[in-house]
Parts: C-alpha cells; structure tokens; sequence
C-alpha cells in the first residue's frame, strides 16, 4: 500500500516517516523539486504516477510573518493545493488527512477551542490554512482535518529550536511574550495519531470524517514554555537563559497571533481512541535527542 505525503522535508512529515508503519505500507515523500506543491501539474503528475492508498498532506507555507507579504504564495501551498489533492483523492476514492492549524482561530474564547467553534483568522497564513480545510472539507468526503498547534521536535526550525540557539548563542535573558497561550506539541506525538487516523480511514470506508484536533495534553504561554524548555536543558547541562515574560505590544511581528489557541481533543479521543500526553514529558525527550 503506497500512501503519499507532502511535506516530508518539514517536521511532521520527517517524523511521519519515522513511525513503525506496518508491514506492506510504504510511505512516499517527494521532495520539492519533484513536487512543487504551488505548481498543479507537478501535483496530477506525481498523483498519475502510482494507485495510492492515501493521502497524508502536511506540507505548508509555515512562515507566518512572511506570509504577511508573501499573500499568493502563501494561498496557493496552503489551500490551492490541498484543494486539488482532495479532488483527486475524491475520484480515486481514497482517504485524504490533512493536517491544520490553531491559527484559524480568532483567539477571543475564554476556554478550549472545539472543533465547531467559529474560524477567524488574524493573518493571513491562518486564512490561508482556513481556506485549504474548507477545500477538503468540500473537495472529498472521506477526509480527516487534523487541527495542531505549536509544534516542535529536534528537527527543522522551530521554538524549541531557536529558544536554545538564542541561549547557546550566550543570551542571557530572553524576552518572550506571556499573554499568548496554546498548547505545545511535539512533532513525533502528532505524527503517530496521523499515522493511527490514515490507516482507519485506509481499512474502512466508515471511518468518522471531519475535523479533529490533536495538540499535547496541557497548556502553556509561549514564555512558559520558553521556562521548561532552559530547565529542561539545564538538567541535561545544556544551554539555558533567563526569560523576561513580556506583552505581545512589547513584540512587535508583521502578523497578528490568536491570545488564546488552545485546542480541546476530546473528539479525537472519542473517534479515534487517541490520548495525548502532557507536552512536558514529550519535551524531555526532545531536548534528550538534541542533547544526548
Ligand atoms: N510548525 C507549526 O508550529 C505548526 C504547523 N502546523 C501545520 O502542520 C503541517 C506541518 O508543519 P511542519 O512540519 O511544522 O512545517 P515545516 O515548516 O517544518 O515544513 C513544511 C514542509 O512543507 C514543504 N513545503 C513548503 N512549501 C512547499 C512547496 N511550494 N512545495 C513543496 N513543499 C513545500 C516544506 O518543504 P521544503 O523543505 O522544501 O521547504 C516542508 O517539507 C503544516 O500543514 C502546518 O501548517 C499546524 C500548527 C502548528
Ligand atoms: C523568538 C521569539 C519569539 N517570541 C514570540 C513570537 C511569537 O508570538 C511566539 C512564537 O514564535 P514563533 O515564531 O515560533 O511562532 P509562530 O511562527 O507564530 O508559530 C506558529 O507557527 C505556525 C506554523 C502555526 O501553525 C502555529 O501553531 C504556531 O506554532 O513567541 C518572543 O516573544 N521572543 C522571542 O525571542
Ligand atoms: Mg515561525
């Protein structure tokens, strides 16, 4: 069984081919020069090329303050090209889950977001995203919209990442900002409920649809995070600063952040079966690979 993934130099697309697939599924992961996810010929042109399983689309214009200017770009990766591979996968009757963001959402609710709750992006790679679930919501039935947040892992760019780089680099103290907050997710804990969901929706075609959120149980403001990330490293004798917890005023970016994006999953839980663990012991094991 051959299943397609794009995306697969990214984070999550790393980390999907890092999981124990079972036997007779192969995963295929092109790299850019061979599909260029803003260009649809090369799309029908990889999808032509094999009888896929399935589809598993985790590749995305994931900068978000570039986004701001770099608008067409940003709409053709994030939601014309997932729009094409749920059309296809929709007439060859395959599964597409694609993978979606906290960022759709307006960050004005008090509590959890739920799946249902109302979309509202501030900028546009979050409406960029927000166009590309209504394009598989609409473009094929048989879809999962995996919503995630914040994610992480030893790999790629991310704040894990520069938060260590920034300390390594003899920082001292790091101004983070303290009035955002979501819920921290490691990469290889993301691509084990995607890997769970595709093979359900592959082996039956009454699998539940729809959207579903997966973040790491918890939550966290970005300076708190910031906070576990030096001590988790400080215990393994790594690089670690001290972090001035600031305002989202105090940090000026071209794109607006949601205050609040953190995501209920209670859903996925119930669907799937899936359990999230707290993001602090996924961040042990994280700060180990990159500090061993
Ligand atoms: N990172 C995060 O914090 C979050 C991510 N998400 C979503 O999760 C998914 C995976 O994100 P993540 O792995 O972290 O992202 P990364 O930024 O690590 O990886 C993005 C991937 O998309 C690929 N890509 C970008 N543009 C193109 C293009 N024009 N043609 C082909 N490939 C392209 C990149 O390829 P290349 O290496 O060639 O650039 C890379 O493989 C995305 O859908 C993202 O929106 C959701 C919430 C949080
Ligand atoms: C580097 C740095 C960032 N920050 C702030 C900026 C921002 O509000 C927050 C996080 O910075 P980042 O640039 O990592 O954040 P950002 O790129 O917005 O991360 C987002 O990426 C996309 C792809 C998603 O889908 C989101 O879920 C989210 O993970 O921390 C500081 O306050 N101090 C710092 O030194
Ligand atoms: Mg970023």
């Amino acid at each position: 069984m051959d299943i397609l993934v794009t995306g697969g130099s990214g984070q999550v697309g790393t980390e999907l081919q890092r999981q124990a697939w079972p036997e007779g599924v192969r995963l295929h992961a092109p790299a850019r020069a061979e599909l260029d996810l803003a260009d649809a010929e090369a799309i029908d042109r990889v999808l032509a090329a094999r009888p896929w399983a399935a589809i598993i689309s985790s590749g995305a214009y994931t900068a978000v303050d570039k986004a701001e200017t770099e608008v067409v770009q940003a709409w053709r990766v994030n939601a014309l090209a997932p729009a094409l591979l749920a059309r296809r996968s929709a007439e060859r009757g395959i599964p597409i889950v694609h993978v979606s963001t906290d960022y759709v959402f307006p960050g004005s609710k008090d509590g959890y977001y739920r799946e249902d709750d109302p979309v509202g992006p501030l900028g546009v790679y979050g409406a960029s995203k927000e166009g590309g679930e209504q394009a598989v919501r609409t473009g094929n039935p048989r879809h999962a919209i995996i919503r995630t947040a914040w994610v992480v892992s030893p790999h790629g760019s991310n704040f894990l990442k520069t938060m260590l780089r920034l300390a390594g680099s003899g920082r001292e103290e790091l101004g983070v900002v303290s009035d955002q907050r979501g819920c921290p997710t490691f990469a290889g804990d993301l691509a084990a409920a995607l890997a769970r969901v595709t093979l359900d929706l592959v082996r039956s075609p009454d699998a539940p649809a729809g959207t579903f959120h997966f973040v790491n149980a918890g939550e966290a403001s970005w300076a708190g995070f910031a906070e576990a990330i030096f001590a988790a490293s400080a215990r393994r004798g790594g690089p670690s600063a001290r972090v001035k917890a600031i305002s989202t005023a105090e940090y000026p970016t071209p794109a607006r952040r949601p205050a609040n994006s953190r995501l209920a999953t209670d859903r996925i839980r119930d669907a799937f079966g899936i359990a999230p663990r707290p993001w602090q012991d996924a961040l042990e094991e994280a700060v180990a690979a990159l500090q061993p």
